[in-house]
């Protein structure tokens, strides 16, 4: 087992929380007391943001309310759509996200009458399509997805395995599965940084508005397979909160100054961005596809260690024998790595996994085998760090809520090491 360093704030308690238990046992995960097993199982990422931002599970008729005002939220202002156009095509898709976010802020600015929960749910609804409508902008690709068509679509392609985006029914069988993956490949497979189709978009089903299911239709320009919107639905889950992990640790640094809301959360968009919290889940892409066989992931790994690099998507601060939203989504990147017929992908983790384990005792955290869900999903990789914003912006906020309801400036003191006794020079005679 890897030893820690000291520094980083590491095993220090900067304060308490009733929103998640991270790590109790060196493994566990909950969020306001249900387990991350049950949540990822059972629940929706719907019910988890209910539940992070609200405070308890919604029953039926909360939960069907709360998708129709997520849905009702999800259509952009055109201000917006401008002022997201003017971006460069070439940003960072999460500085993209803090700019879409801040704007936001000065047209719907927190007032008395619009609670932070409101301001929540209309973020959450939006980041998808903020991000999509720049991305399609740049590309010429499905102008205007989000506005009804013109004339009635034509049936969408078929799939391995046809689904619809209804919300009730069951995932593909593995009997489904394994048929799905002898069949030949066809064009709506999934297929990383594919260019999405330039057809007319089917309307969207707002009845059956899900974040999961609106963000797929969006990006390819039609509703997405039963098992994608599942396994996106459950990624969502997986990242919605994390305690006092650094990005909402520094939206409640933010918040602890008694500043806005929407700057708390470009707070944490920026600090999520980094390649060790949530763009490790990118890195992670680059690391795998770098690879051809599991042999050479195996090889170019060792190489790696040995040369003293980090692998991404593995250790974590506080998990000391396992991330238990690992588990969940390695399992669910398998199943789809039958689904679109990977031969190599899933196969190259797994063998990456097995040098971490054996030469560092490190374990893969939630990044690793997301990247490879993503993948599977027709997903580009520069959109998974946006993703996990969509998701975590309800634990941010849950965290920002908490932070108001009891708030003292968050101010640490640092030991000073710098030198002592300068003797003041004149500008005119320094070196
Ligand atoms: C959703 C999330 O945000 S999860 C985190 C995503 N980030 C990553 O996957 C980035 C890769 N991982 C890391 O860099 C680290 O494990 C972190 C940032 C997650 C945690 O950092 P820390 O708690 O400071 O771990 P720390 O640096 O003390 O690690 C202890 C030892 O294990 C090694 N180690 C930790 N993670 C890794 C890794 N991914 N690859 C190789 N070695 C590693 C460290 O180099 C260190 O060894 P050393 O003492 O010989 O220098
Ligand atoms: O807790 C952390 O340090 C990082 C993490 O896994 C998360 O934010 O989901």
């Amino acid at each position: 087992m890897a030893v820690k360093k000291p520094g980083g704030l590491a095993g220090i308690e900067a304060g308490s929380t009733a929103i998640s238990t991270v790590g109790k046992d060196g493994r566990g995960l909950t969020y306001r007391g249900y387990s991350i097993e049950d949540l990822a199982e059972h629940g929706s990422f719907e019910e988890t943001a209910y539940l992070l931002i609200y405070g308890k599970l919604p029953n039926i008729d909360e939960l069907t309310n709360y998708r129709k005002k997520l849905g009702e939220a999800s259509r952009l202002p055109e201000t917006l759509k401008r002022i997201l156009e003017l971006l460069p095509a070439d940003a960072h898709p999460m500085e993209v996200l803090q700019v879409g976010c801040t704007a936001l802020g000065t047209m719907e600015p927190e007032t008395a009458s619009r609670t932070t929960a409101d301001l929540a749910d209309r973020l959450i609804a939006l980041t998808g399509p903020m991000l999509l409508h720049w991305y399609h902008f740049h590309r010429g690709t499905i102008k205007d997805i989000a506005a009804p068509p013109s004339s009635k679509p034509e049936p969408a392609e078929a799939a391995p395995i046809v689904l619809t985006a209804d919300t009730d029914e069951d995932v593909p069988s593995e009997s489904q599965l394994s048929a799905a993956a002898s069949q030949p490949s066809s064009a709506s497979q999934p297929s990383v940084n594919s260019k999405p189709q330039q057809s007319d978009p089917q309307e969207y089903d707002y009845n059956n508005y899900t974040v999961a299911g609106h963000f797929l239709y969006l990006l390819h320009g039609r509703h997405a397979e039963r098992l994608a919107i599942r396994v996106f639905d459950v990624s969502l889950v997986l990242y919605a909160e994390h305690e006092f992990n650094a990005s909402t640790f520094a939206s409640r640094v933010t918040a602890s100054t008694l500043s806005n809301y929407h700057s708390c959360i470009a707070t944490g968009i920026g600090t999520l961005r980094g390649n060790l919290h949530g763009g490790a889940n990118e890195a992670v892409m680059e690391l795998i596809t770098s690879f051809e066989t599991p042999e050479e992931a195996e090889e170019g790994t060792r190489a790696r260690l040995a040369a003293k690099q980090l692998i991404m998507g593995f250790g974590h601060r506080v998990y000391t024998v396992s991330d238990p939203r690992s588990d969940i989504i390695k399992k669910w990147s398998e199943t789809l790595s039958l689904w679109a017929q990977d031969s190599q992908l899933y196969a190259i983790s797994e063998a990456i996994e097995g040098v971490l384990r054996q030469e560092k005792g490190l374990f893969p955290n939630l990044d690793f085998y997301s990247a490879s869900a993503y993948h599977f999903m027709g997903v580009p990789t520069s959109m998974f760090t946006p993703i996990f914003v969509i998701s975590r912006i309800t634990g941010w906020t849950a965290h920002i809520m908490e932070q108001r309801l009891n708030n003292r400036l968050i101010r640490p003191s640092a030991a000073y090491i710098g030198p002592d006794n300068q003797a003041w020079a004149d500008v005119h005679v320094r070196f």
